[in-house]
């Protein structure tokens, strides 16, 4: 069996986080900026939990897991410490809910990447849940090869490939300029910080 990755939009769906420990916290804080309708269910929660509970960008609803927890959530993740909950957690779940056990992936029917965030540039990478730690020391280690100015360099393509599509109206055409566009020199540019003759070159392809 193999996983099949995607990038979910978030954008007001309702997650439930059962669980406020350290885990919860790094699975939290990545949800932060999908715009999901987070709630938090735990009797305790970690300190830099109660920050963002107190930032107002989630709710902390303070108890011990119960079935109503997940009602209408499209997301779920069951991140205590105790085994039997979080296979309650899942007993809760219907079939069409997203659902993450943090202890156990092979009943989770979805489990987390490593992460590595550049702008609108995502780089994920996942073992299967063989060894997460080496997922992070992959993701650690493409940072280096895919730096910060990757950020400018993805939105100067996003701008451009709305541009083509706008300006370009011949099918070959465009999917020619969007391989050109591909060429290094605009991420040498990029880099030296030389936008103008990045802008020249551009339009020299839309000619
Ligand atoms: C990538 C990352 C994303 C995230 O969580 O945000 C993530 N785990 C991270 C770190 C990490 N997790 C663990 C360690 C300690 C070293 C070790 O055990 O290897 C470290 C390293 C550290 O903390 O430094 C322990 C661990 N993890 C799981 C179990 C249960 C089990 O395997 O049964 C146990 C044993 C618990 C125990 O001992 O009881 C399970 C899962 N962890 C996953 C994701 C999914 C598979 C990902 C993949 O396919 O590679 C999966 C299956 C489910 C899920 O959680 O979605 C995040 C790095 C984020 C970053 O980049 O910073
Ligand atoms: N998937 C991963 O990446 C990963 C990494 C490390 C550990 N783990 C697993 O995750 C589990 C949690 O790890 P942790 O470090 O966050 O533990 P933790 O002890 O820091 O936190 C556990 C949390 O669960 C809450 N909790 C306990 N019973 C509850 C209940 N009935 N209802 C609601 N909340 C309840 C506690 O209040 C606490 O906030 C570990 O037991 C381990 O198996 C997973």
């Amino acid at each position: 069996m193999k996983h099949y990755p995607i990038n979910l939009n978030l954008l007001n769906k309702k997650v439930a986080i059962i669980g406020g420990g350290k885990v919860a916290e790094r699975k939290l804080l990545n949800l932060l900026e999908t715009g999901a309708v987070i709630t938090v269910v735990s009797p305790e929660v970690t300190e830099k939990i109660v920050e963002v509970v107190e930032e107002g960008l989630v709710k902390w609803k303070r108890g011990k897991f119960s079935k109503g927890d997940i009602g209408e959530a499209f997301l779920v993740i069951a991140a205590t410490n105790c085994k039997q909950v979080n296979c309650e957690v899942y007993n809760c779940c219907q079939d069409h809910q997203l659902v993450n056990l943090v202890d156990d992936p092979t009943r989770s029917n979805f489990i987390v990447p490593s992460t590595l965030h550049r702008g609108k540039l995502m780089l994920s990478v996942s073992t299967s849940g063989a060894s997460p730690g080496l997922s992070k020391k992959i993701a650690k280690e493409l940072a280096t090869q895919f730096d910060s100015s990757y950020e400018e360099y993805v939105e100067f393509l996003s701008q451009c490939r709305l541009k083509v599509l706008e300006q370009i109206e011949d099918r070959e055409k465009r999917r020619r300029i969007f391989q050109q566009l591909l060429d290094p020199t605009f991420l040498e540019l990029t880099k030296q910080h030389n936008f103008s003759q990045r802008q020249k070159l551009f339009a020299d392809l839309l000619e």
